[in-house]
């Protein structure tokens, strides 16, 4: 893994659509009567750190299912790298990307979840080896080499013939995120990933992230609560609000000079209920 630029400066443009790893452009989406994104376009370069925050119910977790393909959008193109996830033609139609795009595009992010999602009758180690195996068709020996140095990354160098269930929800958690980092990124997607866990365990969980982005140029895309978290790694915040992205900053500006109305109010039910 390569060293980073710092928190503050964002990396240079390079590739895909106007430079960005991800774009959304003019998505839209509503279950029902409810519009969850409203026309959203944004962009992510690669190598950046974005977190998105905003109030429950705004379509932050929407956003990263939906370059999962876990969710359909109902408008608008979603691009990673030169490949579309969805792609809306100039008469409006929605075209989803072939097979062959998605399994490109899905090597290419991994997505850590609330609550763990490990195989529970498999042992430490083979969560981590077990698709970089069969997706990426790496030897067991070389998946097994490279799940170590994950697993000792985490601090969990001893725990390799653990069952999920002998361990803590903040060691499951790091787990997760070895598995996530074994099929070696471009993206990884964080999606309220110590929402579930006390706070001590998700202090050591948020500890072990900040070191991934200071020693990783691996594109995080991070949905959280933890603000102090949010500040020390990202490069940008953008803040939701109804489905749309009201403020776009970089952190320092975002938490101390919040400019829109609703993020100061948001800001402030955070810091009061934490
Ligand atoms: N499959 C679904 N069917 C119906 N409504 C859904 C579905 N998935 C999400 N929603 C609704 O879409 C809205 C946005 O959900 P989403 O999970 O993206 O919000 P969020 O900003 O991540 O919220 P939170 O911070 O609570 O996780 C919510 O009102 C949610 O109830």
């Amino acid at each position: 893994m390569t060293e980073t630029t710092s928190a503050s400066s964002a990396p240079a443009s390079s590739g895909g659509h106007e430079g960005n790893l991800i774009t959304f452009d003019g998505v839209g989406k509503r279950f029902g009567d409810n519009v969850v994104l409203d026309n959203l376009s944004f962009g992510v370069r690669p190598g950046e750190r974005v977190t998105l925050i905003g109030p429950s119910g705004s379509g932050k977790t929407t956003i990263l299912r939906m370059l999962m393909t876990l969710t359909r959008p109902d408008s608008g193109t979603i691009q990673v790298g030169d490949d579309y996830l969805y792609h809306e033609e100039r008469t409006g139609n929605l075209v989803p990307a072939s097979e062959q795009h998605i399994r490109r595009v899905r090597r290419r992010i991994t997505m850590v979840f609330q609550h763990f999602n490990l195989f529970p009758n498999m042992r430490v180690l083979r969560n981590v080896t077990e698709a970089p195996v069969h997706v990426l068709g790496l030897s067991k020996e070389e998946a097994e080499q490279r799940a170590r140095e994950l697993l000792d990354m985490v601090g969990l160098g001893e725990k390799l013939t653990a069952y999920p269930t002998q361990l803590s929800g903040g060691q499951q958690q790091r787990v997760a995120i070895a598995r996530a980092l074994a099929m070696r990124p471009d993206v990884l997607l964080l999606d309220e990933v110590t929402s579930a866990l006390d706070p001590e365990l998700a202090a050591g969980v948020l500890d072990v992230l900040r070191d991934i982005a200071r020693t990783s140029d691996v594109t995080m895309l991070c949905v959280t609560h933890a603000m102090r978290f949010a500040r020390d790694i990202s490069h940008r915040v953008l803040m939701f609000d109804s489905g749309r992205i009201i403020e776009d900053a970089p952190p320092g500006e975002m938490f101390d000079a919040p400019r829109h109305e609703r993020t100061r109010g948001f800001l402030q039910s955070v810091i009061n209920e934490t």
